[in-house]
């Protein structure tokens, strides 16, 4: 255990927590040392019954204690862990990927440190294709995300238009526009739209529909992509988290698939 890569995580939600609890429970060439929470007295007691406790810190703290910070908090605090994990030339592992985008000066800072910033698949899928894809000529990407209404609710951009989901009988398409305007009007709802950005085409051409349909109970997401090399369509349906309705529980498995990547002797995909 004593050269393996040290994992710090910021949030111990629907993902942080499901994360922290797996690491715990052992993976090979990663041991968990630190977390951070809002919630002191709760977070104390997630750990209390971990097989190593980690450290319980501040988010700022974090990178301290790691060699790797998985990002796992609403985007509100999402610079705090990017700009000290950075400073600090870490691995930087975002799950709020809508955040990144207005912050790209962050890859300057991460150059001049040495850190690394790994965007996961997270809930979204074929991110190995898109950017394959992207290497040759890319004519157009699309995501089409529907959710079911309570997973869309509170957003920004529904309350700044006076768009009420709750009530719908029937689909509704409440956003179309490009994944930066997308990021900002849906913070916890389209970080698979920054993802898929980041691997292909850019916020600005990567174009984005959402939908709140009371028809699904999945959070779903329909890519595809016209490139010069092939033609992508692909979709994901994820079942919602109990902790988080917004956030699919495939999500911590993507980061922890994503973690086993950086020490395993056998990686597959691109
Ligand atoms: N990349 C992707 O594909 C996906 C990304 N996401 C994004 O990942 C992020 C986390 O999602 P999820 O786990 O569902 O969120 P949750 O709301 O379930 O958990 C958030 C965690 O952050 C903690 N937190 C909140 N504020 C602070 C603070 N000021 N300081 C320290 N900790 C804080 C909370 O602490 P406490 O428990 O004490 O309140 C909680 O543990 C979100 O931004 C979400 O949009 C979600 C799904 C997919
Ligand atoms: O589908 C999910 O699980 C979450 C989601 O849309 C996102 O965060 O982009």
């Amino acid at each position: 255990m004593a050269d393996s890569l040290r994992v710090a995580i910021g949030g111990l939600g629907a993902i942080g927590g499901h994360l922290a609890r797996a690491l715990d429970a052992g993976v090979e060439g990663l041991r968990l040392t630190a977390v951070a929470a809002r919630d002191q007295d709760k977070a104390r007691q997630t750990i209390a019954g971990f097989r190593n406790p980690p450290a319980l810190v501040a988010l700022a703290d974090l990178a301290e204690h790691a060699d790797v910070v998985v990002e796992a908090a609403p985007a509100a605090v999402f610079e705090t862990i990017a700009e000290s994990a950075i400073a600090r030339g870490r691995i930087f592992v975002p799950s709020s990927v809508g955040a990144l985008l207005p912050r790209m000066h962050l890859l300057d800072r991460a150059r001049e440190t040495g850190a690394r910033i790994i965007v996961p698949t997270g809930a979204l899928l074929g991110l190995d294709a898109v950017r394959a894809a992207a290497e040759g000529p890319v004519t157009s990407v699309t995501i089409e995300t529907r959710k079911p209404p309570r997973g869309l609710e509170g957003a920004p951009y529904l309350v700044e238009n006076g768009i009420e989901v709750l009530g719908l009988t029937a689909p509704r398409l409440v956003f179309k526009g490009n994944a930066f305007d997308a990021a900002r009007g849906f913070p916890a709802n389209v970080n698979v739209a920054a993802a898929l950005a980041l691997a292909g085409i850019g916020p600005e051409r990567t174009m984005v529909e959402i939908w709140g349909d009371p028809g699904v109970t999945r959070n779903t997401h329909t890519i595809r992509v016209e490139a010069a090399a092939a033609r992508l369509t692909m979709t994901i349906e994820n079942v919602p988290s109990e902790e988080n309705p917004r956030t699919g529980k495939i999500t911590p498995l993507s980061i922890l698939a994503c973690l086993r990547g950086l020490t395993s002797t056998l990686k597959v995909g691109s």
